[in-house]
């Protein structure tokens, strides 16, 4: 019997088969920022350990810091404080640092790929939940806590409980205007937020094979929002390509010996999956959510499902509580939703291609008066890009405001970008609960596309529906 590619690179990591379902395995890279870290070095220290492979380590600040002028910049103290601590902690230990300002600074999942970080076949973790998305290089990718951020940091190694295989086969065809996010967006509406515990998604079929890397990132992002640990996709071509324009990969023989080894990064035919789900792409349209979790969102030509027509009891209580707080009634047509700001960016949608969506849409047209559209780069590097390609040009021109920093803004709240209570936005990036845009906000979660058509009419909308 064959192995999925999870096992693959499970069994290749195993340092010590443990006992009670939980092996140790040898951790490849280490990534770090600036939250849920201060008190991993603290304890690290007070133990009197040092960090075992600063080499196989590398940090960025990305979730507390400003994305507005930087010069002039109010950073926030409480923000400004937990940068001092990482960039401190990374000097004393030896960890290289990306801070805000440097030209390779940005959200955590957005620059490692960027820097030829992650390699097919790795071990990667980072103290953050969308750490999932670097399995898109066919990489075993999952976020730790912090007390798991000491381990790593002094072993380079992390106990982790065995996990089941779900392979998600996409199939049929991706329809015209239908992204990734969507696609997750409708996995996710299909198998829950909980659909995927206890397991390693593996996206496959050829709807996947057709999508870029941006997108596959996109796919694998979300694998948590589904619960599972982690997500990933096979090597193919795709990734090949990808990742040879990367910075300091290897050239010529020495490349192409690599890519022989990368290749083998993929499920064996015969591999056997612990569960399989099949999602119809042809089926998907653009998707958005309506409640406070990932899992309340229908098709944008919906309307907001009655609670109880929902299945089961405890989605029922959800969505009455989701349907008060975001202030909307059942049977609401989606389209009829007026929004205030829209928000583009995140570890979701936050790379070039997602701006160039974004682009597209903007291009020759403007904001719908009393919209706000925040648009921020996933890093300094996707920025520059994008002024490269004139995309700044489009975004300005049509009203948007174009910041200038990168990182996690507002799809987290924490940091100066916040909305207000009771304000509402259409938000390119993954979560939507309570409060996660700033306290009292209203978040419905959107494709790139659907974002800026959104910002272009004012309410939930779709570029087909722009005149
Ligand atoms: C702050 C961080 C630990 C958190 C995560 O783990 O995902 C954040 O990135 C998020 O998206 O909620
Ligand atoms: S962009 Fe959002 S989801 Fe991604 S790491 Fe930052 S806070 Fe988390």
């Amino acid at each position: 019997m064959g192995s999925t590619l999870a096992q693959k690179i499970w069994d290749q990591h195993v340092v010590r088969r443990g006992e009670g379902g939980e092996d140790l395995l040898y951790i490849d890279l280490h990534v770090l920022h600036e939250v849920n870290t201060p008190q991993a070095f603290d304890d690290l220290r007070a133990a009197g350990r040092s960090v075992r492979r600063p080499d196989l380590t590398v940090a960025t600040e990305d979730h507390n810091t400003p994305t507005g002028k930087l010069d002039g910049a109010v950073w926030e103290l409480a923000g400004r404080r937990q940068s001092n601590l990482i960039r401190a902690n990374c000097a004393e230990f030896g960890i290289p640092l990306h801070r805000l300002g440097d030209s390779s600074q940005g959200i955590v999942h957005v620059i490692v790929p960027e820097l030829g970080l992650v390699r097919p076949g790795m071990s990667v973790v980072c103290c953050d939940s969308h750490t999932t998305t670097l399995g898109a290089f066919g990489a075993l990718a999952f976020g730790i806590g912090t007390g798991q951020v000491e381990h790593v940091l002094a072993t380079q190694t992390l106990p982790v409980r065995r996990l089941k295989d779900l392979a998600v086969d996409v199939t049929g065809a991706l329809p015209g205007g239908v992204t990734a996010k969507d696609l997750a967006l409708a996995l996710i509406a299909q198998i829950g937020t909980g659909g995927g515990q206890g397991h390693i998604i593996e996206y496959r079929g050829d709807v996947v094979r057709q999508l870029s890397m941006e997108a596959r990132m996109t796919l694998c992002n979300l694998s948590v929002e589904a619960g599972s640990r982690a997500g990933l996709v096979g090597v193919d071509d795709t990734t090949l390509t990808y990742l040879a324009g990367c910075p300091d990969m290897p050239v010529g023989t020495e490349l192409a010996h690599q890519q022989q080894l990368w290749r083998s990064f993929v499920s064996d035919a015969d591999a056997v999956f612990d569960k399989r789900v099949v999602l119809d792409a042809s089926a998907v349209t653009p998707y958005v959510t309506w409640g406070t979790n990932p899992a309340q969102a229908v098709s944008l030509a919906d309307r907001i499902p009655a609670p109880g027509d929902l299945a089961d009891e405890a989605q029922r209580g959800a969505a009455g509580r989701a349907l008060e707080y975001m202030g909307l009634r059942p049977g609401q047509a989606m389209r009829d939703i007026d929004i205030d700001t829209v928000f583009v960016g995140s570890c979701t949608n936050g790379r070039i291609e997602d701006l160039r969506q974004v682009a597209e849409v903007l291009d020759g047209r403007r904001v719908a008066d009393g919209v706000d559209l925040m648009i921020v780069a996933g890093s300094a590097a996707v920025r520059r890009k994008a002024v490269s390609e004139g995309l700044d040009r489009v975004f300005t021109e049509a009203g948007a405001d174009f910041r200038p920093g990168s990182g996690c803004s507002m799809c987290c709240g924490l940091n100066e970008d916040r909305l207000r209570p009771g304000q509402r936005a259409a938000s390119t990036s993954n979560r939507n609960f309570e409060g996660r845009q700033g306290k009292g906000a209203r978040t419905h979660i959107v494709s790139p596309p659907v974002a800026a058509a959104t910002a272009i009419a004012g309410r939930l909308s779709a570029p087909a529906d722009l005149t």
